[in-house]
């Protein structure tokens, strides 16, 4: 288990407050630096987890059509400006012989890979590929959409813009029917 740094992240946010020409000792900001440490520390806090941990405990029931967890509502921080970006996660899956994930397990697959520095393409695949390893389903499909802040509050400024990223695996690499299926599904 990685130890998080709390003091050095206090000096770090107390240069900012001082680079910006704030006085870290007004008393509004005083209990400032501590706060952000805590945060950062909760925000980035599935950095060294493994998402595949999740797939671990598995069941056995004979099901051998899609498996869908839509609307998984998640939030990250963009690699490039350290600034939110958020939305919903969809996994769907084709079990193999059975093998099914607990349904909250899918869930917390994207929550473990949000709370790191990311790109969404990055969350979109590694999740596919946890599932992959994990489950050997027939094939995965993982669609991600999100509305990214460093879009938003600054550089281009265009709220409301949406990033939809998908990967597919197995099955659902060459089966476009199969795509737009879950495609259909998630908009209902
Ligand atoms: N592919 C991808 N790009 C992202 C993601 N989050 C943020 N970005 C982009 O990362 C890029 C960084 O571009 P740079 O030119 O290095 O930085 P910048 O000058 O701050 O860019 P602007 O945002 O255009 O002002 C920007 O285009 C962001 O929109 C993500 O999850 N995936
Ligand atoms: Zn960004």
């Amino acid at each position: 288990m990685h130890e998080v740094d709390y003091k050095k992240m206090e000096q770090a946010v107390t240069m900012i407050l001082e680079a910006i020409g704030e006085d870290p000792n007004r008393e509004g900001l005083l209990d400032t630096p501590k706060r952000v440490a805590k945060m950062y520390a909760e925000v980035f806090e599935g950095l060294h987890e493994d998402p595949r941990q999740y797939f671990e405990t598995v069941f056995h029931e004979n099901h051998d059509e899609v498996v869908l967890v839509k609307d998984i509502p998640f939030h990250s921080m963009c690699e490039h400006h350290l600034v939110p970006f958020f939305g919903h996660a969809h996994i769907a899956y084709i079990p193999r012989d059975g093998v099914v994930a607990g349904l909250s397990k899918l869930a917390r697959a994207v929550e473990t890979t949000a709370r790191r520095p990311q790109l969404q393409e990055r969350i979109t695949s590694t999740v596919a590929n946890a599932i992959m390893d994990m489950l050997n389903p027939v094939g995965v499909y993982v669609v991600v959409e999100a509305e990214h802040m460093c879009m938003t509050m600054r550089g281009i400024r265009k709220p409301g813009a949406k990033t939809m990223t998908t990967v597919a695996r197995g099955i659902y690499e060459h089966d476009d029917i199969k795509r737009s299926e879950i495609l259909s599904l998630i908009k209902m």
